[in-house]
């Protein structure tokens, strides 16, 4: 058994960034200038009084290379397909067979020889229908000329055949219409040589490298395995991580809180970051504030490859914690110049007869825990795990709200992240205190503030390590309180119900029309609050200019360049609403062109919009307010990028 040498994993959303923001290949010691201050090699403690003085910091990427030097593929075990999911095959794998294992036909038809059909045309050849062979048979017949093999997708070719005709270049169904016997065949097509034959091995050749080792197994792996007949597979198992919380005022959850406490939440996050980075998540419970207790939790971790604590490691009245740590074993407690999640342990605690066990110690704030498991935790998992890509892929952005940086730490702020024509939005998603877990649930991203500036502005570009590229999330927020989202075209009962129903509930959503959307969503959202009444474009223009402008996207375009706008739209139907006596013909035009951009949010805003431009039927006044636009005469607007990009 070989463990492999490097990994192969999917890096399709690293595509969006450079993938290794924290890499520690990338940021060795001295990249920072000689910052470090630890003074012991790696492994001793420096007793605990060091100080979290900046004069004693760690970058990031400094604290995550030591830990991470610690850490190494696990072994590796042979589990069954399905359980190798999302892990890394320990192994080469080559092919005991060819792929597919006999030359076999693609379509339903004819198996053939080439020379009776290289010159078919409406009137011949006629062949002999000599027997027909389906998937799963082998035919012990050979087709020789002037004779056919009728045969289903998937089965052998027979010996002899070069070619299969498909039924529809036969004659086949109009001799099913007319009882005419299926025992010869009329050829109506000349076809290639080969055509429809999928040779032997055409996949994998037998001996082959399919998947080398490292490979992260998907479920398309999960399909090549099988298709070899490979009813398992070696893959890097499992690192268990023990996850341990340490405090008296904590409270398990399920029971009753007592006054005073909390409850543990940070067992729960750890334990799920542990899993959901692919690791086995072993919840030890809560550690008291007693050296009995600790060492009791300590000896339920000793058969797993990571402890991982929280609290207790930074100052405080209760550092029995640093203590225990380090009559155990040797435990570094350092500070990591980042916010949140400054103080952070490491070290190895001592096991008979076995290899030390790392201990990763948290801090216990909710929100500086998980992001600390995030960077450190998480890069530790990967790495036993057999990745190479131990970090969050990143990507270049702009940020919609300031993150302020208030003494020189690596600010990581909670953001929401959405891509908008092209460009990376960050949002900060509410207070970032460390103790806020709920805008660290809101946020799908982290936005950094570098150490040595004060504050990164709106607007400013901003790098974004993305957390989950999570599309659901950002859908969830776009209008909660509409009734009808969510639901498919085909359950609203007519589209002037959902028209009725946008404007009844969301007309007090704030964030159903939300000013970095695109200019034309704007009024698009605007019209479908006024529940299909026309509305004059100076009115339009008044509401986009003086609602939904912000120094970030102004909007700055006179009434005139907003009428250019609305008219070049092909999206969401104003050209056509804007005539004075609509033509339906046009109409349905525009509700087309919605439909063919193909989702089923297209489909329902096309019916909407049908609605809409029905109700204007009765309507002599002019949704675009055409008078308008004759006596404004000034200049047209600077186009901006967003209008040309419409
Ligand atoms: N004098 C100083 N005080 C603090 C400093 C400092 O430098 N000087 N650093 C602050 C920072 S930053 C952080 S972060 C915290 C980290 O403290 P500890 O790791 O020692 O953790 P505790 O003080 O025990 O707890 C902090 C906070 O988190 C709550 N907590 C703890 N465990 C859990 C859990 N499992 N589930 C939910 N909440 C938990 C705990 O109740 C406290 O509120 O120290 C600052 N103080
Ligand atoms: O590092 Mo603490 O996490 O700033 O709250």
């Amino acid at each position: 058994m070989t463990t492999h040498a490097h990994s192969r994993e999917p890096h399709a959303h690293d595509a969006h960034g450079d993938g290794d923001h924290e890499s520690i290949h990338d940021h060795g010691q001295d990249a920072h200038g000689g910052h470090d201050h630890d003074h012991g090699h790696d492994g001793h403690h420096r007793g605990r009084h060091d100080g979290h003085g900046h004069e004693d910091m760690l970058e990031v990427e400094q604290a995550l290379e030591r830990i991470i030097a610690h850490f190494s593929p696990r072994d590796a075990v042979e589990l069954p397909v399905l359980e190798c999911l999302g892990l890394a095959l320990a192994e080469d794998v080559t092919s005991p067979l060819n792929l597919p294992p006999l030359a076999n036909s693609a379509m339903d038809g004819y198996a053939v020889l080439h020379a009776d059909i290289a010159a078919a045309n409406d009137t011949a050849p006629t062949l002999s229908v000599i027997s027909a062979v389906a998937a799963g048979q082998v035919s012990d017949q050979t087709v020789t000329r002037g004779n056919a093999i009728r045969i289903m997708t998937g089965a052998p070719v027979p010996a002899g055949a070069d070619t299969v005709v498909p039924f529809e270049e036969t004659d086949e169904l109009e001799r099913r219409r007319t009882g005419t016997p299926l025992d010869e065949i009329a050829i109506r097509k000349a076809l290639p040589l080969g055509s429809n034959v999928r040779p032997a091995g055409e996949d994998v050749q037998a001996g082959e490298l399919v998947l080398p080792a490292g490979t992260v197994v998907r479920p398309a792996e999960a399909g090549v395995l099988a298709s070899l007949g490979l009813a398992t597979a070696w893959v890097i198992r499992r690192p268990v991580v023990a996850v341990l919380s340490t405090g008296d005022e904590l409270t398990t959850v399920g029971e009753d809180l007592e006054p005073g406490h909390i409850y543990d939440s940070n067992s729960s996050s750890v334990a799920a970051a542990v899993r959901a980075a692919g690791g086995v998540a072993k919840i030890i419970g809560i550690a008291r504030d007693n050296l009995d207790d600790l060492h009791r939790c300590i000896d339920a971790a000793s058969d797993s490859d990571l402890l991982v604590t929280s609290a207790g490691v930074s100052k405080g009245d209760y550092d029995m914690v640093k203590d225990v740590l380090e009559q155990r074993g040797d435990m570094n407690f350092w500070s990591v110049r980042m916010r949140p999640a400054k103080p952070l342990a490491f070290g190895l605690i001592n096991r008979e007869g076995r290899e030390p066990l790392p201990l990763l110690g948290l801090p216990g704030n909710p929100v500086s825990a998980l992001l600390a498991f995030e960077m450190f935790g998480r890069a530790a998992v990967r790495r036993m795990l057999g990745r190479d890509l131990l970090a969050r892929p990143t990507v270049e952005g702009v940020l919609t709200g300031p993150i302020f940086n208030s003494d020189g730490r690596r600010v990581y702020a909670r953001v929401e992240v959405e891509r908008r024509d092209g460009t990376w939005f960050a949002t900060p998603t509410g207070p970032q205190g460390s103790n806020i877990l709920t805008s660290l649930s809101k946020a799908n991203g982290l936005a950094i503030c570098p150490s040595d500036l004060t504050r990164k502005n709106a607007g400013q570009a901003v790098k974004i390590i993305m957390l989950d590229w999570n599309e659901e999330l950002l859908l969830a927020r776009l209008n909660t309180t509409c009734p009808s989202f969510g639901k498919t075209s085909a359950e609203i009962a007519h589209p002037s119900d959902l028209v009725k129903e946008i404007r009844t509930h969301c007309a007090g959503d704030t964030e159903f029309i939300q000013s970095s959307m695109p200019l034309q969503e704007i009024v698009f959202r605007t019209l479908l609050l006024q529940g299909g009444e026309p509305m004059p474009l100076s009115e339009l223009h008044t509401e986009l200019t003086e609602k939904w402008s912000t120094p970030i996207r102004p909007i700055t375009l006179t009434v005139n360049g907003l009428a250019r706008v609305l008219d070049s739209d092909v999206f969401y139907g104003f050209a056509a609403i804007a005539l004075e006596e609509p033509e339906p013909e046009e109409v349905l035009d525009s509700a087309r062109m919605l439909t063919a951009a193909g989702t089923a949010e297209d489909e329902q805003l096309a019916r909407i919009l049908e609605v809409l431009a029905a109700d204007d039927d009765d309507e002599d006044e002019d949704l675009l307010g055409e008078d308008d636009l004759d006596d404004d005469d000034e200049e047209p607007p600077e186009e901006d990028e967003e209008e040309e990009a419409e």
